[in-house]
């Protein structure tokens, strides 16, 4: 496995690849990650190239956000990527990628970036899409795979991918979970580390009140607001400062309505940290 930190390098080592599998990552890296490698070996096959990118963007990131805390590990994530079948890790310095202040960005559609992850934080979705396009053109892959922990967030890149007219297929990866006793279920995140062990598996509790919010639902409840309204408050009343728990269309997170496939889908803060969950609605 090549470890590589300029674009001239990266362009040549990939030279002799046509297929290449991609997984964008911010390193700290855990199963979930690594599952997606995995998913991107088994879609190139064995003679295409798995690159994994790890680079902590700071476009994506608010000024009171945990930019300068995110956790920064690279030497333990090569040495996971490697086991996991990466063939090249890309990471680039800052300077790299931003060589000058990104003044071109691109803008994504705000009925999709601006509501969720994007109303709670304004311009997550273009410094997102930004730094993939960006890496996207450096890396030029035929495919690339994305989380479904971060549901939004997947959801946009596959628009952006489209419109663009990109010729890169966008796979999505299952959210992997927790199975260390006690936190059984947990939906694995880089930010998980930020949480003390009684609060780890407090965090349960987020996605025990989706499934919660999805069992009213299934049960004939209609009134949306309503139990949306009882669910943020569940997670007030232990403690937590919930943004929004909300049941949604799968295929363009508008509000929930009968017949169409849904996701739950929530956010909140336990003591500092911020979590996300989602799961969508099966039958
Ligand atoms: N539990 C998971 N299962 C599957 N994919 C995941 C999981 N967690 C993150 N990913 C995916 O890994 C990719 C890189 O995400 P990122 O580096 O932000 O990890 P993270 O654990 O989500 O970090 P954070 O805690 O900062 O949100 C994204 O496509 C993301 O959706
Ligand atoms: C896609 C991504 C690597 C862009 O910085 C990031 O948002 C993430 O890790 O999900
Ligand atoms: N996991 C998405 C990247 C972020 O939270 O900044």
């Amino acid at each position: 496995m090549q470890v590589i930190h300029t674009i001239p390098e990266l362009r040549e080592a990939l030279a002799v690849h046509r297929q290449r599998g991609f997984v964008p990552t911010m390193g700290n890296l855990h199963d979930g990650h690594l599952a997606l490698v995995k998913q991107a070996r088994e879609l190139v096959g064995p003679t295409g190239a798995v690159v994994a990118s790890i680079f902590v963007n700071r476009l994506q990131f608010a000024p009171h956000e945990d930019f300068d805390t995110y956790p920064r590990t690279l030497e333990r994530d090569c040495g996971l990527l490697e086991a996991a079948g990466c063939d090249v890790v890309f990471a680039p310095g800052e300077k790299e990628l931003y060589p000058e202040p990104q003044s071109y960005k691109v803008l994504p559609p705000t009925e999709l970036a601006d509501i969720l992850e994007g109303h709670f934080r304004p311009g997550f979705f273009t410094g997102v899409c930004t730094v993939v396009h960006k890496l996207f053109n450096i890396v030029q892959p035929t495919l690339a795979v994305f989380g479904k922990k971060d549901y939004q967030q997947l959801m946009v890149l596959r628009r952006m991918t489209a419109q663009m007219a990109l010729p890169i297929a966008i796979h999505g990866g299952e959210t992997r979970r927790s199975d260390e006793p006690g936190n059984e279920g947990l939906a694995l995140s880089s930010r998980n580390g930020y949480l003390s062990a009684a609060e780890k598996a407090e965090a349960l509790r987020l996605s025990a009140t989706l499934k919660a919010l999805i069992a009213r639902w299934q049960a004939g409840e209609r009134e949306l607001a309503a139990l949306e309204a009882d669910a943020m408050q569940a997670l007030r009343d232990a403690g937590w400062a919930p943004d929004y728990l909300t049941l949604r269309r799968q295929h363009d997170l508008g509000p929930a309505v009968d017949g169409q496939p849904l996701v739950a889908l929530g956010a909140a803060r336990l003591g500092r940290t911020r979590l996300i969950d989602n799961l969508e609605v099966v039958g």
